[in-house]
């Protein structure tokens, strides 16, 4: 079985015993904090090792842009007291408008007030001409021929369609760890589940008596055990839960295409002999090289042998891993395929890629019976009707981002509403569009797939992928900071989908947990690419006074330039708030953390990893030449930080992810905030005059399937 090597390996994790000792120091401490009235909010940096973060909602870090180029730069004794005068436009919580307009007294209108809208179109190093020499290449319509887009040029050829997945069955699987053999709890659970696909079946009391005329292992406690491979033979796939009423899948397959999500549930049979017979329908709208495959356990604990058993065994990192997860209630990764999709998109007719065929799990734990076939799409143009809204799930600056479901497949995604007259009153149309662009260009494994753009006489929309697990800023909020090894995991992937992005010439530019969502299995997905910088070659630098206050690269504040190389800070400062719990420089009162971010000495707390350290120093130096990176990402790759990794298999995403948030099922959004969650899904209705003109702006909006991969994104 896969796992996350490293955190094995050098256990830089902190033990139970650990975590236990430290949340009671915390809690003396914060005591005493309340005791003398400090909090590091307020800029206190505790001596504490850790210090505990007091995050919700509201605490969100907000973005600022400033969608102009020119920037008064800072001049510490005395143009840093300027930013308090916005300091509260910045730090209002989620809800508030970003910042555009309210930094006018910094930044110097490099546009002599011309409307962004005009210059939509104009050449130069400003925002504006991003999205000006792109526009003619970003859109078309139509199948697998040349065709017209939507400003009347040529496009590529567009591929887009649907697969189907058909399940049917599964043989030889087993349980990762050996069960309890306790009568009582196994006929109980036996009789709850479903395992009977005709009269000749063996009924449960047959079960049972074939269970205990197993020859049972013995340990040193002199408990029965049940091995995993040979309980699979008798056990139902699925079960009703003591504490439940619903069936519960001991073993299930997640497939995925394209960061979509399908979970195959057992119909019935018993764990090594599955019936399936599902069917499940995915959109199509970019080549990809395979479809992946997962198989999972989600063992209820009633199931393990004895506390005793569980201690005497736990020296085995892989039985101690499988249990840690099981009695925090995750599902346990078993065995993994890559099925290969050679899908000819130019074919203008349905075709089956696979006929009940078997495939053998990676590490031998099992096969699956599949079918796949790939059905061309004919209607090509969506609308909001095509879709059932959901749930909301988050808003944003210009809208709601809301959970909904495709009517045709079923698929359910993440449908960002965007009104019109919002961004252009707001001067965000260049964002907005750099934004799509991106999108529809990238292919990373960390980046949430784009799946369709579309518009309304008054509305954007983008469907995204919906990525299920949560915010990392909610999973931080939650657990204040994260291990070592979590961190690194979490900042690898990242880093990947930086170097993407680079390669594309783009500069990420808003880098913060917030914009980083966790998958279904606790992969890294980014998101939010409002910010993004088009057109970056090399060393290319640009002026635009836009991130986050905490996590804004000193070359930025100072106004002086900045390249890509600002990313490889906003790394480093994520990096050090997942193992502290906040931003290295943080202040509640922004201009001193910007004076901070400009003048204080990097600290650590006692013990803080070397390795870990190195890095940070390296990317937090404020010397954009000197900083790890500028070279470009290999050479952070290559920092002892990240030495006991595979980068191939990392980008295949073969590393198991050191947390598996909680999520049930593609519609489950328990990892999102309730303050959305409990709103009505709606559309809201609009009724805005926008000019011929300023619809024209959006004419190449529309995103059906892919489009070609350039070197760069302009
Ligand atoms: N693909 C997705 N799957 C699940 N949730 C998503 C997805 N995209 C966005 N969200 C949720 O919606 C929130 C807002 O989305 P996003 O950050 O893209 O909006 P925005 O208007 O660009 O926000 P901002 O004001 O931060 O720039 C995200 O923080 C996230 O919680």
């Amino acid at each position: 079985m896969y796992s996350w090597k490293i955190a094995n390996k050098f256990k830089f994790g902190r033990s139970k015993e650990d975590k236990e000792r430290e949340k009671e120091k915390e809690r003396e401490k914060s005591k005493d904090k309340e005791k003398h009235g400090f909090f590091h909010h307020k800029g206190h940096r505790s001596e504490s090792p850790y210090r505990e973060p007091p995050r919700d909602s509201a605490d969100r870090k907000e973005t600022i842009v400033a969608s102009t180029s020119l920037i008064a730069p800072v001049r510490l004794s005395t143009d840093v007291n300027k930013y308090s005068t916005t300091n509260s436009s910045i730090s209002t919580g989620r809800d508030s408008q970003r910042t555009t307009g309210e930094f006018d007294d910094y930044v110097a209108d490099s546009n002599g007030g011309r409307n962004e809208l005009d210059q939509a179109y104009s050449t130069g190093d400003d925002e504006s001409a991003d999205f000006g020499r792109d526009s003619s290449r970003i859109s078309g319509s139509g199948n697998s021929s040349t065709t017209q887009d939507e400003t009347g040029t040529n496009a590529e050829p567009l591929f887009s369609g649907i697969m189907t997945v058909k399940v049917y069955g599964g043989e030889g699987f087993k349980l990762p760890v050996p069960i309890t053999s306790n009568v009582q709890i196994l006929k109980k659970l036996l009789s709850s589940g479903v395992i009977h696909q005709s009269a000749e079946e063996p009924g449960v009391d047959q079960l049972i008596s074939s269970l205990s005329q197993l020859k049972l292992e013995e340990n040193g406690d002199e408990e029965n055990l049940i091995e995993g491979d040979v309980a699979t033979r008798f056990i139902p796939a699925t079960i009703t839960l003591p504490s439940s009423t619903d069936l519960n899948p001991l073993l299930y397959f997640t497939i995925e295409f394209d960061n979509t999500v399908a979970s195959i549930e057992p119909e019935s049979g018993t764990i090594s002999n599955l019936n399936f017979n599902k069917i499940s329908t995915f959109d199509v709208t970019r080549k990809l090289p395979f479809l992946k495959i997962d198989v999972l356990a989600r063992i209820p604990s009633i199931l393990l042998p004895s506390k005793a058993w569980q201690q005497s065994n736990s020296s085995d990192p892989h039985i101690r891993d499988v249990l840690d997860r099981i009695n925090s209630n995750q599902d346990i990764h078993l065995d993994s395929y890559n099925l290969p999709l050679t899908l000819d998109f130019n074919s203008a007719t349905s075709f089956r890629l696979y006929n009940h065929q078997w495939v053998s799990l990676e590490r031998g734990n099992g096969k699956l019976n599949v079918s796949v076939d790939y059905k061309p799409a004919t209607n090509r143009s969506l609308s909001i009707d095509d879709f059932d809204l959901l749930k909301v799930i988050g808003k944003g600056s210009f809208g709601k981002v809301m959970q909904v479901r495709k009517k045709d497949t079923n698929k359910v995604y993440a449908l960002k509403a965007i009104r019109k007259s919002y961004i252009v009153s707001k001067s965000e149309v260049v964002h907005t569009l750099a934004e799509r662009t991106v999108l529809a260009r990238v292919d990373n494994p960390f980046i949430v797939p784009l799946k369709f753009t579309f518009q309304s006489p008054d509305k954007l929309y983008i469907v995204l992928a919906f990525i299920n697990g949560g915010e990392l800023f909610y999973h931080l909020q939650r657990e204040g900071r994260f291990s070592l090894s979590r961190a690194r995991f979490y900042a690898a992937e990242l880093l990947c989908a930086l170097e993407t992005l680079h390669n594309l010439d783009v500069i990420y530019r808003d880098l913060k947990p917030e914009n980083i969502l966790l998958d279904h299995q606790g992969h890294i997905a980014l998101c939010d690419f409002g910010l993004c910088k088009l057109n970056m070659k090399g060393q290319d630098k640009t002026n635009t006074f836009c991130g986050t206050p905490e996590y804004l690269a000193p070359e930025l504040l100072l106004g002086q330039g900045y390249s890509k190389v600002v990313d490889w800070w906003t790394l480093g400062v994520l990096l050090y708030e997942m193992l502290t719990g906040l931003p290295p420089y943080y202040d509640e009162d922004v201009p001193k953390m910007y004076k901070k971010i400009l003048q204080e000495p990097l600290r650590f707390p006692d013990g803080f990893d070397k390795d870990a350290k190195d890095l940070l120093i390296s990317l937090l130096s404020r010397d954009p030449k000197r900083r790890l990176g500028f070279n470009g990402a290999e050479e952070i790759k290559s920092h002892a930080f990240f030495s006991q990794l595979n980068w191939k298999r990392l980008w295949m995403k073969g590393y198991i992810p050191p947390y598996k948030p909680p999520v049930m099922s593609s519609l489950d959004t328990s990892n999102f905030d309730q303050e959305f969650t409990k709103e009505l899904p709606v559309d809201s209705v609009v009724n805005d005059f926008l000019s011929e003109s300023v619809q024209q702006q959006f004419g190449g909006w529309t995103y059906v399937g892919s489009e070609q991969l350039g070197r760069s994104v302009r």
